[in-house]
């Protein structure tokens, strides 16, 4: 199977996860694309979707899924998305599309967090990929500083500009131990919107594409 057939694969697992009448948190990335794509065989049965991004509310709605404000709800049952990295433990690096201020807003929110990923997102410690920090662009170079000083080695995703109007340096060289701990750090950084570790709120579900199937698998 290629990567994009696993991708599909796990995508297509997470509409198991979708109930009658349901409010459905949706990521972003080439794997969500899949999903929602398999959502709009079973638009009828859903209330709509909260979006993660503007290119997923793009393609929600060219498929007449409509699209509700997160503002207006008060219950998310689930929120579907796929991940750059995930451990054992179910912790993340998320943001390689740059999304990953508004997904970290609406995983918050939701009451169930399904990951759908092929095999070469699970990792055993988490920094091969990239750490993706948002950031306000009039603090880039204290924000480099900061990171810099604490071992990693930023890179501004050039020609970037997030869904929020703010940039986003990739940092590299960061092999992440204790990824709570990194998170809370980086969140107290001036300047800093949002970084991509997804440790606080880990997944709860990982469905994760293999060769063989898909398998389950559940937080402990
Ligand atoms: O900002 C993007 C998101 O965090 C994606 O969920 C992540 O980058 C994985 O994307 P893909 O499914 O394209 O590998």
């Amino acid at each position: 199977m290629t990567q994009d057939e696993l991708k599909k694969a796990a995508a297509i697992a997470a509409l198991d996860y979708v109930e009658d009448g349901m409010i459905v948190g949706v990521g972003t990335g080439s794997t969500v694309n899949h999903f929602i794509d398999g959502l709009a065989g079973i638009k009828e049965r859903i209330a709509g979707a909260v979006s993660s991004s503007e290119a997923s509310a793009r393609r929600l709605e060219a498929h007449g899924i409509p699209i509700l404000d997160l503002n207006d709800i008060t219950d998310l049952p689930v929120y579907v998305d796929g991940a750059d990295e995930i451990d054992a433990g179910f912790c993340m690096i998320k943001g390689g599309g740059g999304a990953l201020t508004r997904e970290k807003i609406v995983a918050a929110v939701a009451r169930r967090f399904i990951c759908i990923c092929d095999t070469s997102k699970k990792v055993a410690c988490l920094g091969r990929f990239p750490l993706p920090v948002e950031i306000i662009p009039m603090a880039r170079a204290y924000v480099e500083r900061e990171l810099a000083g604490i071992g990693g080695r930023p890179e501004l995703r050039d020609g970037f500009v997030t869904d929020n109007g703010n940039l986003i340096l990739d940092v590299h060289g960061l092999m992440i131990t204790s990824p709570r701990a990194l998170e809370t750090e980086l969140n107290q950084i001036v300047g800093v919107v949002t970084n991509g570790l997804f440790a606080r709120r880990g997944a709860d579900v990982l469905l994760l594409a293999t060769p063989a199937g898909v398998e389950r698998q559940v937080a402990s």
